[in-house]
């Protein structure tokens, strides 16, 4: 693996190891994935962006020059996106003078994202639709609580459990859910409670990460849960709308603001902690 020079980062504390590959020299495996989030033998992470031109992806088919994001949750998996982690990485690219903002285009595995960082330091992210399945699951948690949840696709997948207290819950080991054959490759699971009016608290068991303290995507989809079953508007077509609702969302980590209407928005902030040259072991 060599040395490799590397950031570590955070959006509302869902944490992440960058390092820059723009021409796709040093792909990473799954065990240097689980290495470098390792928090006692690594550099310690809920995940990895890896910075690379797109180019380099065979599945990507958009501008070959654009920064594509390519993410790895802590066990070594790959996801499609990460909503904090395409902030932590476009404050990274912007302050490094990789790329000039405040309009940021990022390829990602769902897609292209647009985003732009805003006057005050935070990063809005244009999310993609949020869609809403219409498959009933069930999901439960190691202590046996079980709940109706909202399976939600922002590009990649959430069930979102409505319930009274979410810090409560036993979230130490992976929720489960049913059927299995909803979510084929697996699901994150936010567990969701109302805070005030557009206002709601999260927490979360991540896919390939266990809880974080935050997860971009699953605010997102708890937000579009949320309306769908409790919003003013009976319809969960949330492309229907014209005028975007807005939700504040607290995780552990912090607040997020989600903006739900033809595409969903997600505005937060994101901080570069470190920089530094990893060593890996021989
Ligand atoms: N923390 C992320 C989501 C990371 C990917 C997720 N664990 C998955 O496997 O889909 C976020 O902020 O969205």
């Amino acid at each position: 693996m060599g040395r490799w020079a590397f950031a570590k980062g955070h959006g509302t504390e869902n944490d992440f190891v960058i390092l820059v590959d723009r021409d796709g020299a040093n792909p990473v495996t799954a065990e240097q994935v689980r290495w470098i989030c390792n928090r006692r033998a690594g550099i310690g992470g809920d995940g990895i962006l890896r910075a690379v031109r797109g180019r380099h992806i065979p599945e990507w088919d958009g501008d070959p020059e654009i920064w594509f994001m390519d993410y790895r949750n802590a066990d070594g998996s790959i996801a499609e996106m990460c909503g904090n982690g395409i902030r932590v990485f476009v404050r990274y690219l912007v302050d490094e003078g990789l790329t000039e903002g405040p309009l940021v285009p990022v390829g990602t595995r769902a897609g292209l994202r647009e985003t732009e960082v805003l006057s005050d330091g935070r990063i809005r992210v244009a999310m993609g639709p949020a869609r809403v399945l219409s498959e009933q699951v069930r999901v439960s948690t190691a202590d046996q609580q079980a709940f109706d949840a909202v399976g939600v696709d922002v590009g990649n997948p959430h069930a979102v459990s409505f319930c009274a207290d979410p810090d409560g819950l036993d979230l130490r080991s992976a929720p489960t859910w049913e059927p299995a054959a909803v979510f084929p490759h697996g699901v994150n699971a936010e567990f969701v409670a109302e805070r005030g009016p557009h206002r709601l608290a999260m927490r979360v068991f991540e896919r390939g990460s266990g809880e974080t303290r935050s997860c971009g995507t699953g605010t997102v989809a708890a937000a579009a849960a949320w309306h769908a079953r409790h919003g003013v508007v009976a319809t969960p077509d949330l492309a229907a709308h014209t005028t975007p609702v807005r939700y504040q969302v607290d995780v552990p980590g912090g607040s997020v603001e989600v903006e739900l209407g033809e595409q969903a928005y997600l505005t937060g902030p994101a901080v570069i902690v470190a920089r530094g040259e990893l060593s890996p072991p021989t």
